[in-house]
């Protein structure tokens, strides 16, 4: 993984302009010319991998085609394993009916992971072609293959070298009985009559069987996913896909700090940001829509509180199974802009205490805490801290530390926020990756002020109605 630090993220255009969208139509409309540059982001666009496991005929070709059929509207390469056997040598290839096509050893993992590993960051890579006649994986030319939304590896043991293993965002291992693979491979190795079926059958007890269960077997542990019947399971397969369409919508940050959440967005929801963002927007606008994004961010982060399972009876006299809210909870806002999100947590969670950090900004670069006022029992409650705009994450880093020397457990934290800068996320998820983080949009980055690009300006000065709003144009609805 390419790990660059905030400071080298910090290259970026300040003048920002927001592609919203008009809600009347839904028109797209990109308002400035000047885009920012987007390398900051790019640097972290990583194709989605996944390595495709199982015995030898175990149907994990057909698995990784209904994928790739399925998820035809993206860019996917698959990548066999195959591709990587070492050339046999003379000797080799005299006695070929001794040699273990299915030791790990049989394979080129060096090449393998430098490859997998350049196709993971985005670059294109020359792949062998194996020539499975001559036994050489020098076939010219090598195939091409440039970069892509998703990369599939299939292969019986892609699954055993913890470099290649390291690279996968899901594991799918294809669990075929043992039957039905030698059956299948028995059928497939005699069909051109080039082979007969003892010598495949020799081959079978020789080197496949015990390397299945010597290699391929132990893999299927690492597995996030395990297939029954390879490519007849359309209903394994449908939930695959929904799951890697899922992901491949997301936020690259979400695929890097999994306890990242940006809310889905709607055009509702990016309807009310073009409101907020946009400078001609009234005071009174701003509050009405910031206070509703603050809602949806709210109710969201209560999402993910622990729940208790809870059964009741319905006016019909039914039973309704459902769940009961975690009541140890409390709020903490950090002063100013974080009270903003106060009303929004009272009006969900009645009665709740919310304690108040304030840090005070000395120049840009540090925050020095000034004021703090917490609940006395905090440490046996669930936080929800509260500040809709994380740019350097410096004032978030603060308030996080300051809650966790209080006695609170780091996975405890819920973080709710508005608007959040990469550098931010990168800062507060490095430094504390059990908290959660709850947002409604990742904007580009920080300008030379640190103030978030796009952004929305000062959040606090606009809220409270501090900035000068004299030129500000005429309201309007969503
Ligand atoms: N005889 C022989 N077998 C080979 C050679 N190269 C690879 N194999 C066999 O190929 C197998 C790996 O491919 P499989 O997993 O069967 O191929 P696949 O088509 O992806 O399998 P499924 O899609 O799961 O059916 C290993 O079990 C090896 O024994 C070769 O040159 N000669
Ligand atoms: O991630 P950082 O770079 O630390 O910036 C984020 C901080 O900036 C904003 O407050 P601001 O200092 O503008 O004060 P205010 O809430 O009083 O307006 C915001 O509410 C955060 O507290
Ligand atoms: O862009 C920014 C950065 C910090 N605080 C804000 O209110 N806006």
């Amino acid at each position: 993984m390419n790990t660059k630090s905030a400071e080298d993220l910090m290259e970026c255009s300040s003048e920002v302009h927001y592609s919203g969208f008009h809600m009347d139509g839904i028109e797209q409309r990109n308002v400035g010319t000047e885009q920012p540059t987007t390398s900051a982001i790019d640097e972290y666009k990583q194709p989605f991998l996944i390595g495709v496991a199982g015995g030898s005929a175990s149907g994990k070709t057909a698995v990784c085609d209904m994928i790739i059929q399925q998820l035809h509207d993206q860019r996917v390469v698959l990548v066999n394993q195959d591709s990587f056997y070492h050339n046999l040598t003379e000797e080799e290839l005299k006695r070929v009916q001794d040699y273990n096509f299915d030791h790990p050893e049989a394979f080129d993992t060096e090449r393998l992971v430098t490859v997998m590993d350049k196709l993971k960051n985005s670059q294109a890579v020359d792949i062998p072609k194996y020539d499975f006649k001559g036994y050489k994986n020098n076939v010219f030319p090598a195939r091409r293959v440039n970069p892509a939304d998703v990369i599939i590896l299939e292969g019986i043991l892609v699954f055993h070298d913890p470099r290649v293993r390291a690279l996968m965002n899901m594991k799918i291992f294809v669990d075929t009985d043992a039957d039905v693979r030698l059956s299948r491979r028995i059928k497939r190795d005699t069909a051109d009559n080039s082979r007969n079926i003892e010598a495949v059958l020799d081959q079978y007890s020789k080197f496949v069987k015990p390397a299945f269960d010597d290699f391929i077997l132990p893999s299927k542990k690492y597995a996030d996913i395990i297939i029954p019947r390879g490519g007849d399971n359309h209903v394994a397969i449908d939930l695959i896909v929904q799951h890697i369409r899922t992901k491949l919508g997301q936020h690259d940050l979400c695929k890097i700090y999994p306890n990242l959440y940006v809310i889905q967005s709607t055009f509702q929801i990016r309807g009310m940001h073009t409101l907020i963002r946009d400078s001609q927007t009234k005071k009174h606008d701003f509050v009405f829509y910031a206070d509703r994004l603050i809602r949806l961010v709210v109710e969201h982060g209560l999402g993910h509180l622990p729940f208790t399972e809870k059964q009741v009876i319905t006016p019909t006299g039914s039973v309704y199974s459902g769940v009961d809210f975690c009541k140890r909870l409390c709020g903490v806002s950090i002063i100013r802009s974080g009270e903003s999100m106060e009303n929004a947590l009272r009006a969900c969670c009645k009665g709740i205490k919310i304690g108040k950090i304030l840090i005070h900004r000395e120049g840009d670069n540090g925050q020095q805490l000034v004021y703090e006022k917490l609940p006395n029992d905090i440490s046996d409650r669930h936080v929800l801290l509260l500040d809709p705009i994380l740019g350097t994450g410096n004032s978030a880093v603060e308030a996080i530390s300051l809650i966790i020397r209080k006695g609170v457990p780091e996975s405890n934290i819920i973080f709710l926020n508005l608007i959040s800068a990469p550098q931010g996320l990168h800062m507060v998820c490095k430094r504390f990756p059990r908290i959660k983080i709850v947002t409604s949009e990742i904007d580009i980055g920080l300008n030379e002020d640190f103030r978030v690009i796009p952004g929305m300006g000062e959040f606090g000065d606009r809220y409270f109605g501090t900035d000068d709003d004299d030129e500000l144009v005429e309201s309007r609805s969503l």
